[in-house]
């Protein structure tokens, strides 16, 4: 089934309902920087975003040092935003206590 990519005002829905994270220039991805007490919590989160993102079949790119996790979100197969990058981003606020 083809993804379709969110248009202007969808995004902008999108970007009210999550905080702290940043919509790229060029629109096409969301970033956020995660930061954790410790390597354990960290970690702990970014187990629980990798079984939401099974669940999805939508997967981040991450980065992990120590207590931090930076994360992009875009849509590959529509070279843009997608719903799943808006509906993986809550999941993942929600997982790291934040929304
Ligand atoms: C074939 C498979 O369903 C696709 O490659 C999925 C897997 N996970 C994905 N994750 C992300 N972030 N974007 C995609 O377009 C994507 N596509």
């Amino acid at each position: 089934m083809p993804i379709t990519a969110l248009d202007a005002a969808a995004i902008d829905t999108g970007m009210n309902d999550i905080a702290g994270w940043t919509l790229r220039s060029d629109r096409k991805a969301i970033e956020k920087t995660f930061r954790f007490k410790t390597f354990n919590e960290a970690f702990g989160f970014m187990a629980r975003a990798a079984l939401a993102a099974e669940k999805l079949n939508h997967h981040p790119e991450w980065f992990n040092v120590y207590n931090r996790v930076d994360v992009t979100l875009t849509t590959h197969d529509c070279d843009g935003l997608s719903e799943f990058d808006f509906r993986l981003a809550r999941a993942m606020d929600r997982f790291a206590g934040q929304g």
